[in-house]
C-alpha cells in the first residue's frame, strides 16, 4: 500500500484496512521543505504529526497489523557537527520545525512499536533529487531560474564558507525503501494489543558524498549550457543547516544499500527529464 497526501481521514483509513489486510505500509505522506515551515507551521503539524498518529492507528488496529516504512529526514540531526551523520549521533537540536516534526515523528514511532507492536523502519533521507521531484527543492527552482535568466541566491555560511548538501539521487533511495519493505519483521500484535517485541529500526539514506551548492549551480549550467546569474548571500536564519553528511554504514550492512549515482550524472537525469517535460528553456514551466 502506498499512502500519498493527507492522511487525517481516519474514518477512510480505518475503512480502508477493514477491506484490505495490508502486510507492508510505505508513508511517505508529509508536509515537506525546511524553510516553508516558517511560513506555514501549521501544515507541518497537521500532516507530520497528526497524519502521522492517524496512520499508525488505523495500523495498530489492522488484523493483521502491516509493517510500516516511513520517510524521516537528514534534518533530524539538526546543529549536530560530528560528521558524517550516523544514527547514533545527538538529534535533540532541531533547526526547524520541520526537522522538529521530524523527530517527533520518530519517538511517535518508538511508542507505537512499544505499546501496540508494530514493526517501524524510519529512514532519513538526505536531499533526494531526480526526475519528478520537488519544485520547492534548490536544484529544481535553480534549473528553472537559470533558463528564465532569474537570479539565483547561493547561501554561504556567516564566516563565508560553502554550505554542502549530501545530495541522494531518487533511484538509489527506492533502492533502499525496496530494502527496508523486503527486510521489515511481522508486527507482533493483533487488535491494538502487543503480542510481543518488535522491530524498530532507523536508517541514514544519503550518498555520502557532500557537494557545496556552488558546485550543484556548476553542473547545472553545463548540463543547461546557460551560465546563472548568480547572488552569494548569507545563509537566511529560516531553518537551514550549513551541510549533511551520512554514514551510511548501518543501512549498508543491513539493507544492503549502496547509492550508485553521483551529482552529475543524477542531474544529467533530472535535467533530460526537465527540458522534455517542460519544454525547450525558452518556454515557461508551469512552476
Ligand atoms: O534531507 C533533508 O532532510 C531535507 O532535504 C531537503 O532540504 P534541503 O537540503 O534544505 O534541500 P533544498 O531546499 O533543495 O536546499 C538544498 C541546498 O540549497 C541551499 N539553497 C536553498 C535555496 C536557495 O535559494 N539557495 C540555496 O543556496 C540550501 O541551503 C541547501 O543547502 C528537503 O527539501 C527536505 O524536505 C528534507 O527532506
Amino acid at each position: 500500500m502506498v499512502v500519498d497526501g493527507d492522511i487525517n481521514d481516519a474514518v477512510l483509513l480505518r475503512k480502508l484496512f477493514d477491506v484490505v489486510a495490508f502486510t507492508h505500509v510505505m508513508h511517505m505522506a508529509a508536509q515537506a521543505g525546511v524553510r516553508y515551515a516558517m511560513q506555514n507551521p501549521g501544515s507541518y503539524v497537521h500532516s507530520n504529526i497528526a497524519g502521522f498518529v492517524t496512520l499508525l492507528e488505523a495500523c495498530k488496529m489492522a488484523n493483521p497489523q502491516p509493517s510500516i516504512v516511513w520517510a524521516s529526514s537528514s534534518s533530524v540531526y539538526g546543529l549536530n557537527s560530528k560528521v558524517p551523520f550516523s544514527e547514533k549521533d545527538r538529534t535533540d537540536q532541531p533547526a526547524s520545525l520541520y526537522a522538529a516534526t521530524k523527530k517527533a515523528g520518530e519517538e511517535i514511532a518508538h511508542t507505537y512499536n512499544h505499546i501496540h507492536g508494530l514493526s517501524i523502519t524510519g529512514l532519513r533521507f538526505f536531499t533526494v533529487y531526480g526526475p519528478w521531484g520537488r519544485p520547492d527543492m534548490a536544484y529544481f527552482f535553480f534549473t528553472k531560474d537559470i533558463l528564465r535568466g532569474k537570479e539565483i541566491k547561493i547561501f554561504e555560511t556567516s564566516d563565508h564558507g560553502s554550505v554542502a548538501r549530501d545530495f541522494t539521487y531518487v533511484d538509489d533511495v527506492v533502492k533502499g525503501c525496496l530494502a527496508a519493505l523486503d527486510t521489515a519483521k511481522k508486527s507482533t500484535g493483533s487488535g491494538g494489543k502487543k503480542k510481543g517485541a518488535a522491530q524498530l529500526r532507523i536508517y541514514n539514506l544519503g550518498n555520502t558524498k557532500p557537494v557545496p551548492v556552488g558546485r550543484l549551480v556548476s553542473i547545472l549550467e553545463k548540463l543547461l549550457k546557460v551560465k546563472a546569474k548568480k547572488k552569494v548571500i548569507q545563509m537566511p536564519r529560516n531553518g537551514d543547516v550549513p551541510f549533511t553528511h551520512a554514514n551510511i554504514t548501518l543501512a549498508h550492512n543491513e539493507l544492503g544499500y549502496k547509492p550508485t549515482t553521483d551529482l552529475e550524472m543524477g542531474l544529467k537525469k533530472f535535467v533530460k527529464w526537465y527540458v522534455n517535460y517542460y519544454g525547450s528553456k525558452k518556454k515557461k514551466s508551469a512552476w
